[in-house]
């Protein structure tokens, strides 16, 4: 179960040089204050215990609520803590598609153990009663394990797919035979060579001809004969069919979308996931092949409707050519956004999906808006337990470009090695972050301001400046105190050198904030004084060895708006 720690590409990443922190004892006032800087300056000491400790660690830990009920946090985040230090603890977070391969207690809680910060189901697949089973899971080991993984749910949207293979988990094409495709009810088993599509236009909109891609290219068939509701194609390029993937038809070099095009972003099934997904508490609804802002704002007032308080978050997928047109509304109306590089490669020609990934990315960032890079990362970890270079690579652009998430999809869903490929996002993750600190390379993106109103701005400014008072006095860690999670994100979007701890009264907002680039959620009830709370803070996070004595922390809090620079005392 143990999921290594460290690297299966490098050795783990020795323990980073001390960082030196200047002493001061903490003044009472609750304004800007800044630590007397001639004090001798002392080396970072670390809390580590042995460098590859995780599940040892988690199972020889009591549960934190029995020692220390008053504050939160995640028992995986708190080892690599540990592990990796303050400064260099890992920043990107991780989402992980549950399926056949994931989904029991022992997986998923190996899963939890390796660091994944989101759980995604996919309403594609599995049944009602298999989803709830997952979420119900994941919510046992938060609570009796001391986790906080949050759960997202991804709709099935209502592209054209084929159907299930009839029980089969894969079926082969093989060059020049031919297939039908068929908009008929069957009853089980399915003919041979016969593929069931869920779109009744199907058959009507094809042309002899077009080209048919199954997954955006993993297998290919020509159109040769169009019979009533059945449609014979020969295949040209041989591939893996998966139960109901992803299919688009090309004419002339474009993908064709005929009436298909019509088709709602939100099904009938998918509203009736929706409402599942609402009762049982999910975190996040990812909606797939989101075309437009309308959709995304609709279902916000009916989540807000529906679960009257609850803040589940919308995520738009990103991954139709629609969708790349109103790119700005869709991603200014959503919480979040997903680049959905599986569907997206089958709607633009692939060579583009890197440069799309990297404005989408950058967009999210001067949005303030988290965003999940998604799909193939490790892919050949489904059958093989090392990455490719190409893969490696791949990952490290998107921890470069600083993408608050990496998801895996098949890795984790249907894969034979899980947990190996959440420890090789986990390692390359915490490299390339290191590197990137290391190197200070900087970007040149200038942040723009989001806020509207007053108050917002000064707490935009706040967290600017905060982040920047953080790099340039070397601070261990910033302390937020924010009861909806604003301005933790607002100080994530600044990418500082050293992690984020966010403390929140609301269990879901923590769990939310799992998405968001170098955060460290914890669940605390604070007040509006912020002397009591920090000297609370300090005397907690001290007793669990998680700071200690000399500790340089920038703390911020949004009901005070105010800044402070101290050392732990
Ligand atoms: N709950 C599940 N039950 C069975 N198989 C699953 C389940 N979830 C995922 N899988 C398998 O893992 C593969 C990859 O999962 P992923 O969630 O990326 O789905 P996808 O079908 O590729 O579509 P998309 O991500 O575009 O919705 C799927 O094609 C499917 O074979
Ligand atoms: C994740 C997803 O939906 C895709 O890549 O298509
Ligand atoms: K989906
Ligand atoms: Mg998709």
């Amino acid at each position: 179960m143990a999921a290594a720690a460290h690297s299966l590409l490098h050795p783990p990443a020795g323990r980073k040089a001390p960082i030196p922190t200047p002493h001061s004892p903490p003044s009472p006032s609750p304004f800007l204050r800044l630590p007397s800087a001639a004090r001798p300056r002392h080396p970072h000491r670390l809390r580590s215990t042995s460098p590859s400790a995780t599940a040892a660690d988690l199972t020889a830990f009591p549960n934190p609520n029995d020692i220390f009920p008053p504050i939160d946090v995640d028992a995986a985040t708190e080892v690599e803590l540990r592990e990796n230090g303050f400064r260099s603890t890992r920043r990107t977070k991780l989402v992980c598609t549950v399926g056949p391969a994931t989904s029991s207690p022992d997986q998923l809680e190996a899963l939890a153990v390796g660091g994944m910060n989101v759980a995604r189901i996919n309403m594609c697949h599995g049944d009602r009663e298999w989803h709830r089973g997952v979420i119900r899971e994941v919510r046992r080991l938060n609570e009796e394990k001391g986790f906080a993984v949050a759960v997202m749910m991804d709709t099935e949207g209502s592209e054209i797919h084929m159907g299930d293979l009839g029980g089969a988990a894969s079926a082969k094409a093989e060059d020049g035979e031919v297939w039908t495709f068929s908009v008929r009810a069957f009853e089980f088993p399915l003919p041979e060579r016969t593929i069931n599509v869920n779109y009744d236009g199907f058959a009507e909109d094809v042309r002899v001809g077009d080209e048919l891609l199954v997954d955006g290219g993993m297998a290919r068939f020509e159109v040769i004969e169009k019979l009533g509701p059945d449609v014979k194609c020969r295949c040209t390029d041989p591939g893996l069919l998966l139960p109901r993937a992803n299919l688009t038809f090309w004419r002339d070099g474009s993908i064709v979308r005929e009436r298909n095009a019509m088709l709602p972003t939100i099904s009938s099934k998918d509203w009736l996931d929706i409402d599942f997904g609402i009762a049982e508490g999910v975190d996040f609804i990812a909606v797939s092949f989101v075309k437009s802002a309308e959709v995304i704002k609709h279902l916000k007032s009916y989540i807000a409707a529906k679960s009257r308080g609850s803040d589940i978050a919308v995520i738009a997928k990103i991954e139709s050519i629609d969708s790349l047109k109103n790119l700005h509304e869709i991603i200014r109306a959503s919480d979040g956004a997903m680049v959905a590089r599986g569907d997206m490669g089958a709607q633009v020609p692939l060579e583009q999906v890197p440069s799309i990934q990297q404005k989408i990315v950058q967009l999210c960032r001067q949005l303030n808006k988290p965003v999940i890079v998604a799909s193939q990362l490790l892919e050949s970890m489904i059958e093989y337990p090392t990455p490719t270079r190409a893969e490696v690579a791949d990952v490290s652009e998107a921890v470069r470009q600083r993408a608050d998430a990496l998801m895996l999809s098949g890795e984790s869903a249907m894969g034979r090695y899980p947990e190996k490929a959440l420890s090789v996002l986990r390692s390359v993750s915490l490299r390339i972050e290191k590197w990137w600190r290391e190197e200070k390379r900087h970007e040149a993106l200038e942040l723009q301001g989001v806020s509207s109103s007053f108050s917002d701005k000064v707490s935009e400014e706040i967290c600017n400046s905060a982040a920047k008072m953080a790099n340039g006095l070397g601070a261990d860690a910033v302390f937020v105190y924010t009861k909806t999670g604003h301005m933790a994100s607002l100080l994530s979007r600044c990418r500082p050198d050293c992690p984020v701890f966010a403390f929140t009264t609301s269990t879901s907002v923590r769990r939310r904030l799992n998405l968001q680039w170098g955060l460290i959620p914890f669940r605390l009830s604070f007040s509006d004084d912020m002397d009591s709370n920090l000297n609370r803070t300090f005397s907690l996070l001290e007793a669990r060895g998680m700071i200690q004595s000399g500790d340089l922390v920038i703390a911020i809090c949004d009901m005070l708006q105010s800044i402070q620079v101290m050392n732990v005392p």
